[in-house]
């Protein structure tokens, strides 16, 4: 059994699955570089482990909601040049996990799914989602720009006008569009996603296992030909936005439950 280092993660393993839950409920799921580490460890591992049996990863979040993204509680200390890049460089590295890992992995949305939590779900193979799921690109309401190659992803699945709007605009995008525009894999109620997530599940351990690595490599290269280019460029423009008034200001008016009050200039 993989152990994680940080109680915030549940990790269990169950005939070949190896389910990861994110929980800490009582901020949505909010991430932080360690957090982001242990998860990126557990997923990285999955090369070891599938010699002892391992065929799927399972990703899902405690309390209703996958994540929220980064915690704004640390805005502060994520302002610190110093700081900067490591939580940018820890949300790109699990992403770039989970698209390298040789075992399918599957997300589960049943609720918010906010920021960096974004592209950690949809890196996934299968997005599997409730109605109750809705997704938001929230970073320019707190002055920043979306990470985590979040970028790609999204353009990659729904195209530049609706990327546009879920990045600029930062809308929130219910189930029932995610799947229109191809971004979740699955819509159920949530009294059927048990039953949903168990027939995936089973599908992969039952699969041919060397044939679905192949593939899911190859469909990856395929259409994420502007991945490392996109984690470059977000991560070279969000370390700026970082150390910027408008992100202070933004995560403490989040905090405060204002509206923000952004005054920088491009460039
Ligand atoms: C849309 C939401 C995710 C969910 O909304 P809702 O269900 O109505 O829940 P809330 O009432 O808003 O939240 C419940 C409590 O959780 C706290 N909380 C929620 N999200 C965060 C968070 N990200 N950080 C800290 N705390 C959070 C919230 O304050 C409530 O606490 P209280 O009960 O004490 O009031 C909604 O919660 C939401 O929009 N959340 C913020 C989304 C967001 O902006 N995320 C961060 C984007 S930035 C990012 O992800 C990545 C980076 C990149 C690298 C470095 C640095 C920063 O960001």
């Amino acid at each position: 059994m993989p152990k994680s280092q940080d109680p915030r993660l549940i990790v269990e393993r169950s005939d070949g699955a190896l389910t990861v839950t994110l929980a800490a409920a009582e901020r949505r799921n909010a991430v932080d570089e360690p957090l982001l580490r242990a998860l990126g460890d557990l997923i990285a591992g999955a090369g070891e482990r599938v010699a002892d049996g391992e065929r799927v990863i399972v990703l899902r979040g405690a309390g209703g909601a996958f994540s929220s993204g980064v915690d704004l509680g640390a805005a502060e200390e994520l302002a610190q040049p110093a700081n900067a890049g490591r939580t940018i460089d820890a949300a790109n590295d699990l992403v770039r996990g989970i698209l390298e890992a040789p075992v399918p992995v599957v997300s589960v949305v049943a609720g918010p799914c906010a920021g960096v939590g974004v592209p950690i779900a949809l890196a996934a193979d299968v997005v599997l989602a409730t109605s109750a799921a809705y997704f938001q690109l929230a970073f320019t309401r707190v002055g920043l720009m979306p990470d985590g190659g979040a970028t790609a992803l999204i353009a990659a699945s729904v195209g530049r006008t609706a990327a546009m709007r879920m990045a600029l605009l930062a809308e929130r995008i219910g189930a029932p569009e995610a799947a229109v525009h191809g971004l979740v894999s699955r819509v159920v109620d949530a009294g059927d996603l048990e039953s949903a997530l168990d027939g995936i599940v089973g599908t992969f351990r039952s699969g041919p296992a060397a044939a679905i690595a192949q593939t899911k490599a190859a469909v990856n290269a395929a259409t994420l030909v502007e991945l490392s280019a996109a984690f470059a460029r977000e991560r070279a423009g969000q370390v700026g936005l970082l150390t910027a008034h408008d992100f202070a200001e933004g995560a403490l008016a989040f905090r405060e439950k204002r509206a923000p009050a952004f005054t920088d200039l491009p460039g």
